[in-house]
């Protein structure tokens, strides 16, 4: 098993009032290599809260959560962001490249940071220029993209290091129908070619495009849809349709997001 949460749950507590929220309250679930999961859920459900502890930006209050057997909650301060860079990739809404550096050099960072070898960059390089169709794009500075293109380049960036795990936030937020769905399309394509992916999204369309729905509610797992051999869009329609039911049936037809 590559990735098994258990009994994670998360309580904030504000510094100076006694006021506690149970962000999580009892997760747990596993996840192969290889499968592309989405987290739905609606606004404070803890969504986030999980991603944050998965991504180790975050410790749990109780709970464990083994990557590859081992526990990444029990990671020390100073060696976290080192195994960040060797085992996460990360998708943002807000794509988070460096706006200064050119799209080459924002995609190498974690590989500079890491002091790869320089054929090896080169080589992952032109790889993920290719898989993500942005070779004419490298020689841009990062500012100079459109919101799709930005996607692509913060797309291959996540990957170049190889991750055991890919993590997104929202990663359609800041995109529009059509990008959304070609970002969604990468994803599917990058994730048939192995790479296990865990999604956060509101969206049901979004949603419809993983292996696996997760469905979070007051910090806990509550439901899960496997898609099986159907396309996006019938799945969709199940995710919709789930949805629905647990609001009370309120909105039966169209894209019932969160
Ligand atoms: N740093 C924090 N301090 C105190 N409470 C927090 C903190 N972060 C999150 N919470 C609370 O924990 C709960 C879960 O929040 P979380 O951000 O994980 O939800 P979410 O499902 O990601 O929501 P959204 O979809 O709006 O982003 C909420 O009640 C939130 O107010």
């Amino acid at each position: 098993m590559l990735l098994e949460v258990k009994h994670l749950k998360k309580i904030f507590k504000t510094r100076f009032s006694k006021e506690e929220t149970m962000a999580l309250a009892d997760i747990d679930f596993s996840v192969e290599a290889g499968e592309y999961i989405s987290i739905m859920g609606e606004s404070g459900s803890g969504k986030t809260t999980l991603l944050n502890i998965l991504s180790t930006l975050e410790k749990p209050t109780s709970g464990t959560v083994l990557l590859n057997s081992e526990d990444i909650t029990a990671i020390k301060d100073q060696e976290v962001s080192i195994f960040r860079r060797e085992h996460l990739g990360f998708v943002f809404q807000d794509f988070n490249l460096l706006d200064t550096l050119s799209v080459r050099d924002n995609i190498l960072l974690p590989l500079v940071l890491s002091k790869a070898e320089l054929n090896l960059m080169k080589e992952r390089l032109k790889l993920m220029a290719e898989k993500l169709h942005i070779q004419d794009l490298l020689n841009k500075q990062a500012f100079e993209l459109s919101g799709g293109q930005k996607q692509r380049v913060a797309v291959a960036r996540a990957l170049i290091s190889e991750p055991d795990l890919v993590l997104a936030d929202e990663p359609t937020a800041a995109l529009d129908f059509k990008n959304s769905e070609d970002l969604m399309n990468i994803l599917e394509d990058i994730n048939l070619m192995g790479q296990t992916i865990i999604m956060v999204t509101h969206s049901s369309l979004v949603a419809s495009h993983a292996k696996r729905v997760l469905f979070i509610k007051d910090g806990v797992l509550y439901h899960q849809l496997y898609r099986g051999n159907r396309s996006a869009n019938e799945f969709s329609k199940e995710i919709t349709l789930s949805i629905a039911a647990f609001l009370g049936g309120a909105r039966e037809e169209g894209n019932a997001d969160f």
